[in-house]
């Protein structure tokens, strides 16, 4: 199902921000707001108070776990569901009351909606159907879209959309998007039925059409490293709050706390607590307290969790300096391609990860193998 607009529907268009600033945009740069928004189901609390801009033209993306609320706010923006309180605003102006069909904007399901009985052109076609376009102009506009997307008009025009692959539906799926030229689509899970390969594929492609469409997308999705292959800024979202906002260099190279950290994939998070104020500190291993050196000073018995990156630890040469310096014992290694995953056993039951270049393979044989980080690489955060 998509939501079809009227040219009447939009709102006076403000000039086009600068692409590059990160961060949140002004007010004025922002094509959508959600100022404070609440939806509560009952007495359950599904959005609670969430706030942030989405700039004309960039790629946004609503990252969480299952329950997080990203369907309940996608929901809201596209004017499915209305708020509790709180304000969602197109450039400017709220849009609580708007319905989805007076909204310049439309969706694509993870189901796609596509119309089974029709051809590809005829698909992509409807919304053109349906605001009373001639049927030449229809069957052109349809040609370039399916041509920008990549589908061949000449062997997808009149092909049944039942035998296209799940790729190919996709791209149909975003072409008839398109066709209805809304100035944000939304994006509900599309790739999520899509095999692992393909979805990577997909991904780029859907990065490529929005920059050479310069149209607005907001996508949702409960992979983060799906929303950092494509997204200008991300989103993250946990029981209903948003944990960050920034650019995927920006989350990578800072995330906020020891859920965003956990959520970007394999990395190592060591409960650590200060001493005395320094930056020495212990490591609970669960099998007993290592001494660690933090990367800043801890008040006693404070504690937080450690990040390290697995390509941040290195098996260290013997007599090689380090800010840390541990003993372990590589229990599995993995080829991931020019790089290999080791898990190594710190102390018993206690495994971190590492990722080392094959030219850098330790003597995995090796009792007294040593593994060390630079302060710099490791950092404290909130859990
Ligand atoms: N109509 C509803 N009535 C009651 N509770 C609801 C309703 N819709 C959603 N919820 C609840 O709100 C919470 C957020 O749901 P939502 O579908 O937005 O999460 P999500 O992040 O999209 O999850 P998923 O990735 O599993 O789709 C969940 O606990 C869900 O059970």
């Amino acid at each position: 199902m998509v939501a079809p607009f009227t040219a009447s529907d939009t709102v006076a268009p403000s000039a086009r921000p600068s692409a590059s600033a990160s961060g949140q945009p002004s007010p004025r740069e922002a094509i959508l707001e959600a100022a404070g928004v609440t939806k509560r189901f009952g007495s359950f609390t599904a959005v609670n108070d969430v706030s942030f801009r989405i700039r004309e033209g960039e790629f946004f993306t609503l990252v969480g776990p299952s329950g997080s609320g990203k369907t309940t706010l996608l929901r809201m923006l596209v004017g499915m569901e209305k708020p509790t309180a709180g304000d969602l605003l197109l450039r400017g102006k709220v849009i609580n009351d708007l319905p989805p069909n007076r909204r310049p904007t439309c969706m694509v399901f993870q189901s796609l909606a596509l119309f089974p009985h029709m051809s590809v052109g005829h698909n992509v076609e409807f919304p053109l159907t349906i605001a009373g376009m001639a049927s030449d102009e229809r069957r052109t506009r349809a040609w370039e879209l399916l041509a920008q997307l990549h589908l061949d008009p000449n062997r997808y025009y009149d092909k049944n959309v039942m035998q296209c692959s799940g790729g190919e539906r996709q791209r149909v799926a975003l072409a008839r998007a398109l066709a209805y030229d809304p100035e944000i689509i939304f994006f509900d899970e599309p790739l999520s039925a899509i095999d692992a390969r393909l979805r990577k594929v997909l991904q780029k492609e859907l990065k490529d059409i929005q920059r050479r469409t310069g149209k607005t997308f907001c996508y949702v999705t409960h992979s983060l490293e799906e929303a950092m292959v494509m997204s200008d800024r991300v989103a993250i979202l946990r029981a209903g709050l948003i944990e960050q906002i920034g650019t995927p260099d920006e989350i990578y190279a800072a995330p906020r706390n020891a859920f965003v950290a956990e959520f970007m994939g394999e990395v190592n998070l060591l409960p650590v607590t200060g001493r005395d104020g320094t930056a020495a500190g212990t490591w609970d291993t669960g099998r007993g307290l290592l001494p660690l050196t933090l990367p800043s000073p801890l008040a006693a018995a404070q504690s937080r969790k450690l990040l390290i990156r697995p390509e941040s630890l290195r098996f260290l040469k013997p007599g090689e300096e380090s800010g840390n310096a541990i003993r372990v014992r590589v229990l599995n290694e993995f080829s991931l391609g020019s790089r290999i995953q080791y898990h190594v056993e710190a102390a018993p039951g206690c495994t971190l990860t590492v990722e080392r270049l094959r030219e850098d393979r330790p003597d995995t044989g090796d009792s007294g193998l040593r593994l060390g980080w630079e302060l710099h690489d490791s950092q404290l955060l909130e859990t």
